[in-house]
């Protein structure tokens, strides 16, 4: 157990410079600037819970949450609001005006999975999926932090073998309000020969470079001092500006060990050699795809948290996963990587590291009892549905000594 917690603590604690006294709303990024005052025990928290399997994530994610704040003397007010397709329905649109504002208003927002095969056909600008990047660029929260760690409760329910995943712990940095997702022009047309065309345009200016570089290399320097720049320079000018770019920040960082590597490379490396990587930074795209892949060498999608933050304003903290309408509304979502969203909300939101770490041992607890949804069930563990582990890290949290005050 003490193994565990330590090999835990140490991929948690060594994602971004330590905050330990973050006001509301300060930057907590790159250079942070942090107030020496004791951090606010009063937040307000967005809950998004979106579609899907998100309000049934989000409603576990919530209470662990709230347990696990309440033991550190600290207070939530929870305002949940529409986005996603439960928007759609109910206002028209999928990301309402109202919820943007109460997002940027509160200190923090937890956000479950938005999508659904009901809207997969609306026009572009009616599509669940437009309101999450909306959100993303609305907060401006363009530093996505993506830890994929194995814990040695899962290994057996990775997909690779035992020697190859154990002991795995990266991280992705994503560059997430950029790129491809956003670039321009973009659309439908028709060529010369008049054959419909679809297309995007993947760029970056230098500015959204060298501000995700900085994050990933202030990252790196805090965990193993080792960054992969993940693009795709052989063919791509933007890959090539990104290239250059990152290789210039690189002077300001000469004790963090540089390498690159072409994206189709990396998804191979991934598989065959994971512990190689310690940080890695790309952009939007290449981050989405390269975290789902990273996800299941911990053993599912299902356990991997994220955070999006910001140079300002309140940080975005989602699970990777998508909405899983293939299980959605069956109480088989496993929970844990939105209960460890909540986590990084706590941390690298508001700077309450100790209730941070109580829900991370909170969620050990409940592997190390030996509880599993089906997505990480191996022989010889219990199977559980979403309810019932979230019930079970409660416990876990429950048994928790407070915090002497
Ligand atoms: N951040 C978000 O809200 C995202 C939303 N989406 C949307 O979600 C919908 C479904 O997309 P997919 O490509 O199927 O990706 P997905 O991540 O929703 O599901 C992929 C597979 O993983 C499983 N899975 C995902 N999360 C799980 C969990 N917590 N526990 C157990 N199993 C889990 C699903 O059952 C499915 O078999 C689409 O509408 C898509 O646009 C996709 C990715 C991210
Ligand atoms: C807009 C989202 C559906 C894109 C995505 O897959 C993600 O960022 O996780």
């Amino acid at each position: 157990m003490a193994a565990c917690l330590q090999l835990n603590a140490r991929s948690f604690r060594s994602i971004l410079p330590t905050t330990s006294s973050v006001p509301k709303h300060s930057a907590r990024l790159g250079r942070i600037s942090c107030s020496a005052a004791s951090p606010s025990k009063r937040y307000t928290i967005t809950l998004l819970p979106g579609d899907g399997i998100g309000p049934e994530v989000i409603s576990v994610a919530k209470n662990v949450l709230n347990l696990a704040a309440s033991l550190e003397g600290i207070e939530f007010s929870f305002q949940e609001m529409p986005v996603g397709g439960a928007a759609l329905d109910l206002t028209g649109v999928p990301l309402p005006e109202e919820t943007l504002s109460v997002a940027k208003q509160s200190d923090a927002v937890l956000l479950g999975a938005i999508g659904g095969y009901k809207w997969d056909k609306n026009e572009k600008h009616l599509k669940p999926e437009t309101g999450l990047l909306q959100l993303r660029q609305g907060l401006k929260v363009f530093a996505n932090l993506r830890p994929a760690t194995v814990l040695p409760q899962l290994v057996d329910s990775s997909t690779l073998k035992k020697e190859v995943a154990e002991g795995v712990d990266l991280m992705v940095v994503r560059e997430l309000t950029g790129g491809i997702y956003f670039g321009k022009p973009r659309g439908f047309s028709t060529n010369e020969d008049g054959e419909e065309i679809g297309f995007n345009t993947e760029v970056y200016a230098s500015y959204e470079i060298d501000r995700i570089a900085r994050i990933a290399f202030e990252t790196a320097r805090k965990r193993q001092g080792k960054l992969c720049s993940v693009d795709k320079a052989n063919v791509l000018e933007a890959s090539m500006f990104w290239r250059k770019r990152i290789t210039t920040i690189a002077s300001e960082y000469p004790d963090v060990e540089l390498s690159h590597m072409y994206v189709d490379n990396a998804a191979m490396q991934l598989v065959r050699n994971p512990k190689q990587f310690d940080t890695i930074v790309t952009n939007n795209i290449f981050g989405d795809i390269l975290s789902d892949e990273a996800s299941m060498i911990t053993g599912s999608i299902g356990m991997l948290p994220s955070a999006s933050l910001g140079e300002l304003g309140p940080g975005l903290f989602e699970p990777i996963h998508g909405s899983a309408p293939d299980i959605a509304g069956q109480d088989k979502a496993n929970p844990l990587a939105t209960i460890l969203s909540a986590a990084m909300l706590l941390k690298y939101g508001l700077g309450q590291e100790n209730a941070a770490k109580r829900i991370e041992a909170a969620v050990l607890d409940t592997l190390n009892r030996g509880f599993r949804t089906g997505d990480i069930y191996s022989s010889g563990t219990k199977l559980v549905g979403c309810k019932e582990i979230g019930e079970e890290v409660l416990k876990s949290v429950d048994s928790q000594v407070p915090t002497p005050a």
